[in-house]
């Protein structure tokens, strides 16, 4: 029995309920290619619009690494509250159903938010009724805390399966942590075009967790800082700078297998085409930095502000020259700038894959904006890549940035493979 008549009966997807809102709907949000009506007997095609597809699940890796980075981000770290190894499996089997029906655009569960028994809860939470898949992806990762516990005693049986490179990230040297900003046993990532798309995959998982993991926190994002295909063009961070240029894209395949992905005998058997998370709270101080002449600010990045382009020459995408001086003699991109010490060339060669978001967290009381960057980098050893790269920017030489950014939140985890049309996410670490 059903309280609204308009629901379908079960496998209830939000496309058909789009499609039955009528074309006004359809036309701000189509899906689907080959979409139209008619005004007359003239024929109008109504163009799909592309960040309102679904993007694929399944695959070889998980999506929501090198996927195009979409608007939006809700991102959570979760603790488990269950020692229960099957409590476990379970909870990622049912994650997994949940997320291949909420990427498609579905209703979590049999029935969905409208077409259960009103009698119970619904399944599904209901706020993304009616919107379509909007790219959303749900990633998912392990944090070192779900393998052992602060004794470093084994948990959920998993003695054995702690991959090496899930260590602790070391204190960084400016590292102001919040410790409720920090770690988790589980992560959960989801990206989309449309925020509340973003916020029903979370809060849904969430919801389907309860007795068994629980939030320690959450983070919105917006305005992707870094473009992760060159078919995007590169979005604009708080400090208004373009942010993303000389990063990984999907198009690299081979910056991916040497940077990304985690290959075979690189660590356990599980983790392989996985990759590691390192997540960063940063803090900005935006009202000291909106103070701050153009030329400075440049000179702190070591690219122009309005194309991007580096400051000792060119445009956007053209190589930075580290050895060029100015007219004043000195080395047009500083010692200190940003993009120097970031640079694989003063890292040993170490590349990262950056997909982070912006964020506005109200403002400080002081009148203050509590503004930042959630910074997010996929890599195949964090050890090598974020944290050598992390220690050149805040060490002896330390990046001229940081007077005006803090990192208050940190986390590093373990995304396992991409799932097959039956499997579930993690499948192969307890197998
Ligand atoms: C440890 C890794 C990094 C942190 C933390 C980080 C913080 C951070 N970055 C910006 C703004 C920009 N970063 C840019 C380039 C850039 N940044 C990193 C790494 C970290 N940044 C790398 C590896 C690079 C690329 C260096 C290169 O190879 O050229 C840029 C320039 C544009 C670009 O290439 O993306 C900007 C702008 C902020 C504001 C920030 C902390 C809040
Ligand atoms: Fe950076």
């Amino acid at each position: 029995m059903t309280t609204d008549s308009s629901a379908p009966e079960s496998g209830l997807s939000r496309r058909k309920l789009l499609g039955a809102a009528g074309l006004g709907a359809l036309a701000a949000g189509a899906v689907g290619a080959g979409a139209g009506f008619a005004i007359g007997d003239k024929p109008v095609e109504v163009v799909p619009d592309p960040d309102a597809l679904p993007i694929p699940f399944e695959g070889k890796h998980q999506a929501g690494i090198v996927t195009p980075a979409q608007d939006r981000l809700y991102f959570a770290a979760l603790d488990l509250t269950t020692e229960s190894r099957g409590d476990l499996i379970l909870l990622l089997k049912e994650w997994t159903e949940a997320a291949r029906k909420m990427t498609q655009g579905n209703d979590v569960g049999e029935f969905g938010a409208v077409a259960g028994s009103p009698f119970a809860p619904p399944e599904d939470t209901g706020e993304a009724l009616g919107l379509p898949p909007s790219g959303l992806t749900i990633t998912i990762g392990f944090g070192r805390g779900m393998f052992v516990d602060g004794k470093g005693k084994p948990r959920f049986g998993l003695d054995g399966k702690l991959p090496d490179r899930l260590k602790d990230l070391p204190l960084f040297s400016g590292d102001r942590l919040d410790d409720a900003l920090c770690g988790g046993d589980l992560a959960i990532q989801a990206c989309a075009n449309d925020p509340q798309v973003a916020v029903h995959a979370v809060r849904n998982l969430v919801r389907i967790a309860f007795g068994r993991a629980s939030v320690r926190y959450s983070q919105m994002g917006f305005g992707r800082t870094s473009s992760t295909s060159s078919a995007q063009v590169t979005a604009r961070n708080m400090l208004g700078f373009k942010d993303g240029t000389a990063n990984i894209k999907a198009e690299d395949a081979k910056d991916l297998d040497d940077f990304v992905w985690v290959p075979k005998g690189d660590g356990p058997d599980w983790m392989v085409n996985g990759s590691y998370l390192v997540t960063r709270k940063i803090d900005m101080r935006i009202e000291i930095w909106d103070r701050e002449p153009l030329e400075g600010q440049e000179a702190i990045i070591g690219r122009t502000k309005g194309s991007g382009g580096p400051l000792s020459g060119g445009d956007e995408f053209d190589k930075l020259d580290f050895k060029a001086k100015g007219e004043d003699g000195e080395l047009a991109i500083g010692k200190v700038a940003h993009v120097r010490l970031a640079h694989p060339d003063f890292n040993k060669g170490a590349k990262i894959l950056r997909r982070g978001y912006n964020f506005v967290d109200g403002s400080n009381g002081l009148g203050q904006l509590s503004a930042g960057l959630f910074f997010i980098a996929y890599q195949r050893d964090p050890e090598k890549q974020f944290v050598q790269i992390q220690r050149n920017l805040a060490g002896k030489l330390n990046d001229v940035l940081n007077e005006y950014i803090v990192h208050v939140g940190s986390g590093l985890f373990a995304c396992p493979p991409g799932v097959t049309t039956e499997g579930y996410w993690g499948e192969k670490l307890f197998a």
